[in-house]
This record gives structure tokens, sequence and C-alpha cells, in this order.
């Protein structure tokens, strides 16, 4: 039998650009909808690990229902624990997310998790679905090289550090988080204020200057429209569970 090689990290390299990558929060929890939402042709899905009922046995499900589709796989984890980052990167999610990201010593951190030693301290194991059961001759070599690790900045703190924590070698790239910032700033429920905007487009502009690609997660089309025209490299513009509560509102509201 031939052996496999490492998949490549499609999501990691169309970060590049130059096309915007459009993408789908995925919160359900169920691999039948984040399928549903594979089949719908997006560039990437983000299924949350952080909000909401997914772990580790519900997203491996989900990665494995993605990988028949064009749709490239994020994982945001809870947070930024180097057992949890191992745990999901040995089943097979190349690209992950961690939130609230405040300090360049928290970024070396993480940057250390994604990665075998000597350059970091995630263990060792083929037995995985990442190396197909041993399989992947080339896992442990090239496994980093196909890993995208986006740093969340979503704090007042985290954007007074933004631009040591994107110079951090490992961090790949950051994804901005409005409400969370809103909240940090006094403004809790404001995603949407000016105040707020002011500080995402800062962001922007660091995360450029930095030469590290930039995301967002934006509801409003306007304002994603905004984001993707003024650089953002990866916006997601909708979510599974907001879609799907919006429509059964929506149909009741047609036969009241
Ligand atoms: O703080 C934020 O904003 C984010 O982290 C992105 C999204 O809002 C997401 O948290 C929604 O669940």
């Amino acid at each position: 039998m031939m052996p496999l090689s490492i998949p490549h990290n499609i999501f990691k390299q169309k970060l590049l650009g130059p096309k915007c990558q459009i993408g789908l929060w995925s919160a359900l929890g169920s691999s039948i909808s984040t399928e549903l939402c594979a089949a719908g042709d997006f560039d990437w899905l983000l299924i949350d690990a952080e909000h909401g009922v997914n772990d580790v046995h519900s997203v491996l499900p989900q990665l494995q229902a993605i990988a028949a589709y064009k749709a490239q796989a994020v994982v945001r984890l809870p947070d930024g624990d180097p057992a949890l980052i191992k745990r999901y990167l040995d089943i097979g999610a190349q690209s992950l997310m961690i939130p609230m990201v405040e300090s360049a010593d928290q970024a070396k951190a993480l940057a250390a998790a994604a990665a075998y030693p000597p350059d970091g301290i995630r263990g060792i194991a083929t037995m995985t679905r990442a190396a197909r059961w041993s399989r992947m001759p080339d896992y442990i070599a090239r496994a980093r090289d196909e890993i995208c690790l986006i740093a969340q900045i979503e704090s007042a703190t985290g954007v007074e550090n933004i631009d040591t924590i994107a110079a951090t070698p490992g961090i790949d790239a950051l994804l901005m988080g409005p409400a969370d910032l809103a909240a940090t700033m006094g403004m809790p429920g404001q995603a949407n204020h000016p105040a707020i905007w002011d500080r995402i487009w800062h962001c922007l502009d660091r995360a450029k200057a930095a030469g590290k690609p930039a995301g967002i997660f934006v509801l409003d089309e306007t304002l994603a429209q905004e984001c993707i025209q003024r650089g953002f490299a990866f916006v997601a513009v909708g979510a599974d569970a907001i879609l799907l509560s919006r429509a059964v509102d929506a149909l009741r509201q047609r036969f009241s």
C-alpha cells in the first residue's frame, strides 16, 4: 500500500491571498448540520468548541464530515491549554483558533503547544487520525507546516499588545472579536459601536504591518463587505444557529 502524505492546509495557504476566504460559524455541535453547512460552498467553517456543546468527541465527526467538501475546518478551542491543543491536533484539526490572547508570552506558549520538540512541547503520537494511524511517514516532519494557529485579539489588553502577539513566530493569523472586545472596554453588547470598530480597524492595520492575515466574524452584511474591502483575509459572515433560528421564526410569522 502507498504511504499517505499529510493533507496540505489549503486554508492556511489561501490566507496569503489574494481572495478573502468567506466562512461560516458552526456552533450546533452536530456532524449533520456541519455537513449541511460544508456542502454550502463556504471556504471555511469555524467549529466552535469554546462556546456551546462541542468537545473533542463531537468535533471529530464534524471534521470527518467536512473532509468530503471544499470547506476547510477551523476549530476554536475553549482556551490555550496545551493538552487540549495536542488532542485537537491529534484528531486531525489542522487550523486552531485560541480565544482571548492578550500577551506575547501567551502567544509564545500557544506556538510551543502546536509544535513538536525542539521547537515546542507537543507530545508525539502517530497512532492518531492526524497521522492516519501511522500511515503518514512525513507527519512528524511536516505537521507544523500544515498547521494554522490563529490567536484571537478580543480584549483591550490584547489590542494594546497586538504588535508583540502578531510578531510571535508560530502565530499564523489573528482574528478580532468585537463582542468580547466591547465587553472588556466596558461596553458589553455593543459590538457594533464605532469605538469598538475604531479598535478593530487599528488591529487590522497592525496585523497587516506584521504580515499576518486578519480575520473576523461579522453578522452585519454591510460591515462584512467593508471588512472584505479593507483587507481582512478571512471573514465569517453567518452562523448555523442564527440562520436556523431566524428562518424558523420568519416561517412561523408568515402563518401567524
Ligand atoms: O468576541 C467576539 O466577537 C468573538 O469571539 C467572535 C464571535 O462573536 C463569536 O464569539 C460568537 O460566538
